[in-house]
């Protein structure tokens, strides 16, 4: 069951170092809220600090100064194996590459991550499996391997194996960074359909500017630091 706070993701004053060899400040002073619902993307140069940021977000970064809290809950300082069943149940990753699994069959990749957690029965998860599937129009393929569809057809299978534990919040890193127009196109339509439809909270990390225009709110990042966010 979900929490129904209204923030579901919130930084304060995040600072980010590297130490190799000298020390580098990468992020700086970064404060925001998310709220339940909102479709955010994360604009900024390349070198700015969007993928370290999304790194500690997603809560696999743990060396960071400040405070991270998830659906209201203080996140900073917590085990690795608490943070690895937190990432489980309530958040769903997009990256750029789709990271199939070539020899598993779409349905099953689809899954994986719902047997994982480990909260619903194989039948269960077959079953919201093929509704996610359907969200993107890729039930008719679920039967085949992983190697058999297309980029584009790839990257709706991984945002669809994303959503199989309903997770709190989709978390995004150049989702259609591998994409040609079409399937982008394609690809962000979706997104915007999980917005609207399933009022899915997301925050994708996009160097697409048509993509960033049409979401909700954009965060903008110039060298470690938050400049902008409306
Ligand atoms: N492991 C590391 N050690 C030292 N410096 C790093 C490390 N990882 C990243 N950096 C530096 O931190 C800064 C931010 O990198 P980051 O990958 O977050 O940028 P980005 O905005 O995601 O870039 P891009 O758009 O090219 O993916 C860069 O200057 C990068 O060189």
């Amino acid at each position: 069951m979900k929490d129904q706070s209204k923030v579901v993701l919130e930084t304060k004053n995040v600072d980010k170092f590297f130490y190799n060899p000298t020390e580098t400040q990468v992020l700086r002073n970064v404060s925001f809220q998310i709220n339940r619902g909102e479709f955010v993307s994360v604009v900024g140069k390349s070198g700015c600090g969007k993928s370290t940021l999304l790194y500690i977000l997603s809560t696999m970064d743990t060396d960071y100064k400040g405070e991270l809290f998830m659906d209201g809950e203080r996140i900073s300082g917590k085990s690795s194996n608490y943070l690895s069943q937190l990432r489980n149940e309530k958040i769903g990753f997009v990256f750029q590459f789709h990271y199939l699994l070539n020899e598993f069959s779409v349905l099953e990749n689809v899954m994986i991550p719902g047997l994982k957690l480990g909260k619903y029965s194989r039948d269960q998860l077959e079953h919201q499996a093929m509704e996610k599937l359907r969200i993107f129009d890729m039930q008719d393929h679920a039967r085949k391997k992983a190697n058999q569809l297309s980029g584009g057809q790839k990257q709706r299978v991984a945002i669809a194996r994303a959503l199989i534990n309903d997770p709190l919040l989709i978390m995004g890193d150049e989702p259609t960074g591998n994409l040609d127009k079409k399937n982008s196109d394609i690809v962000y339509n979706k997104f915007r359909e999980l917005a609207k439809d399933f009022g899915q909270t997301m925050l994708i990390v996009t160097h697409d500017a048509e993509f960033a225009a049409g979401t909700d709110r954009t965060i903008e990042m110039e060298d470690g630091r938050v400049v902008n966010f409306k």
